[in-house]
């Protein structure tokens, strides 16, 4: 299988090696210099039909994570294989977590980097048609499209459908991925609004001198470059929802704007000579601590106020883990051939077990492509860990898998488990009615890896880092005795915590390494 690889690159010695070694195996290779050259070859008027992406992760300007952003918000879903000099699990974990397909450390062989645009190259011929079937479903998504059994996510159930039955502004928080624009779409598609128009916003991915034109619209030759009048989103969702997405990231003049939309629903467009009226429901998300930017001045508060009037917080996916063999068998569902001799028979009771012990940083978003990525490039009939070597690089030591080898005895209400399409119950399409749950893994506390998902000794930084979250872990955030215990002088621990961006609050990763 070939196809046209677009080569990421601000070096050109890397650019040209890459290059080389692409047409070599047969495929085009298509070159930019910079993040924003890429961006520029996927989308826009010069968009090219890019099949796969090699994308190095540090650039000047726009860089790798940037790159991966922009493409999710502008619904760009080629796959990306990033490659960078560090091989840290933070750089996988955050490259994963923004979309990456794969990974490859700098210099990569050239067997590695055919096999990884192979695998690629047959994922994007699998999603295309993912993609084409999924759309048939129609717009009007509804409550009972979130795959959930979970408590954590009754209560966001019941807010969002109580909400649907008002016109409510609602705000939606949660870490990335969580499904925070697919409980937004449910209560779009279980109100009265459901056959007008959806629009969404992503406000963090827009430049901030196009926000308020992009929101509200602009009169023709109101600035350089308006060559045509722009109705903005907000005239666009008239009588229907706007969702704004990100909306933490709205600066701080566009959001006194907002706030008048909001109040009044007059909108001004950009060099506009009259306001503009509109009808529409406002739904709102964010993935920061909106409060924390109120008291850091970052956003107003009596914006905050007007969004905030009917919050829902979406809980990320560590926090749902039930949720995971449910969600698990709806992702293989989705990509799984029509032909049912093709089809997969289930995920083996270790890999599940595997991917209930990890933490999804990247939520439902990360589950998914991990499960979709596996269900193609698995060459048997159900599922292993075998299929998850990200995830399973950054478990393995904490858990031990061999426990897990044996199949799962009963399936899930629901959910054949190494059994699909086998024996009575299946046969019926009837589900198994002992509730049987795979037993649920907790990583061994208090072990650290020592070697990398190569077999190579870890960088002592990586090491470092996960040392001190689990020494913040296990003395629950006392810094002091973290310190002591650590040997090292609380100075030196801040200043550490600030290196590897831990927040010391949670001891959690705030900023991405790259
Ligand atoms: N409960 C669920 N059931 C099935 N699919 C889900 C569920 N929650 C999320 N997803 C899927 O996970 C992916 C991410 O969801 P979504 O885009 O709604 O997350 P988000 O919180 O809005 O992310 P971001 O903050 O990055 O915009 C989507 O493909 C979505 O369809």
């Amino acid at each position: 299988m070939t196809g046209s690889i677009l080569i990421v690159d601000d070096d050109p010695v890397q650019r040209r090696l890459i290059e080389a070694a692409v047409t070599k195996f047969g495929h085009t290779a298509v070159v930019a210099d910079s993040g924003e050259a890429g961006l520029d070859a996927l989308d826009g008027p010069n968009a090219r039909d890019v099949s796969v992406v090699i994308l190095d992760l540090v650039m000047p300007g726009l860089d790798g994570i940037g790159v991966l952003k922009a493409m999710r918000e502008r619904g760009i879903h080629v796959p990306v294989i990033v490659q960078t000099a560090q091989g840290g699990i933070e750089t996988v974990v955050s490259a994963m977590r923004h979309g990456a397909f794969d990974f490859v450390v700098k210099p990569a062989s050239p067997d590695r980097l055919q096999a990884s645009i192979g695998n690629a190259l047959k994922v994007e011929a699998v999603e295309g048609e993912v993609k084409r079937t999924s759309r048939r479903r129609g717009d009007h998504l509804t409550f009972k499209d979130l795959i959930t059994h979970s408590p954590a996510m009754d209560r966001v159930i019941r807010l969002g459908q109580k909400a649907a039955a008002s016109n409510i502004p609602i705000l939606i928080e949660g870490e990335s991925g969580v499904g925070k624009e697919l409980v937004a779409r449910a209560v779009q598609g279980s109100s009265d609004r459901r056959s007008k128009p959806f629009v969404t916003v992503n406000c963090g991915a827009i430049p901030d001198n196009l926000v308020e034109s992009i929101l509200f619209g602009h009169e023709k030759g109101s600035f350089t470059g308006a060559t045509e009048k722009h109705s903005g989103k907000f005239v666009e969702a008239h009588s229907g929802t706007l969702f704004l997405d990100e909306i933490g990231d709205l600066p701080l003049d566009v959001q006194v704007k907002l706030l008048r939309a909001v109040q009044d629903g007059e909108v001004d467009p950009v060099g506009g000579r009259s306001t503009v009226r509109v009808d529409i429901r406002l739904i709102s998300a964010t993935h920061r601590n909106l409060l924390q930017q109120v008291k850091d001045g970052k956003f107003r508060e009596d914006l905050f106020y007007r969004l905030n009037v009917y919050p829902i917080f979406v809980p990320p996916l560590r926090d749902r883990r039930d949720d995971i063999p449910y969600l698990v068998d709806h992702f293989m569902e989705k990509v799984a051939p029509a032909d049912p001799r093709r089809r997969l028979n289930g995920i083996s009771a270790a890999a599940l077990a595997m991917l209930q012990a990890y933490d999804w940083p990247g939520n439902i978003r990360q589950l998914e492509n991990a499960v979709f990525r596996a269900s193609v490039l698995c060459e048997g009939d159900v599922l292993t860990v075998e299929e998850f070597p990200q995830i399973r690089a950054q478990v393995d030591g904490t858990v031990n898998l061999d426990a897990h080898s044996a199949p799962l005895p009963h399936a899930l209400p629901g959910l054949a488990i190494e059994s699909r399409g086998q024996g009575p119950a299946a046969e019926d399409g009837i589900a198994a009615t002992e509730f049987d749950a795979p037993a649920r893994l907790q990583p061994r506390f208090g072990t650290l890896r020592a070697l990398d998902e190569r077999g190579n000794v870890r960088a002592l930084a990586d090491v470092e880092l996960e040392m001190i979250k689990l020494a913040i872990d296990h003395y629950n955030g006392q810094m002091s005795e973290v310190a002591r215990r650590l040997g090292i002088g609380r100075s030196t621990l801040y200043r550490k915590l600030k290196e590897y961006g831990i927040d010391p609050e949670t001891g959690r990763i705030d900023r991405l390494a790259s």
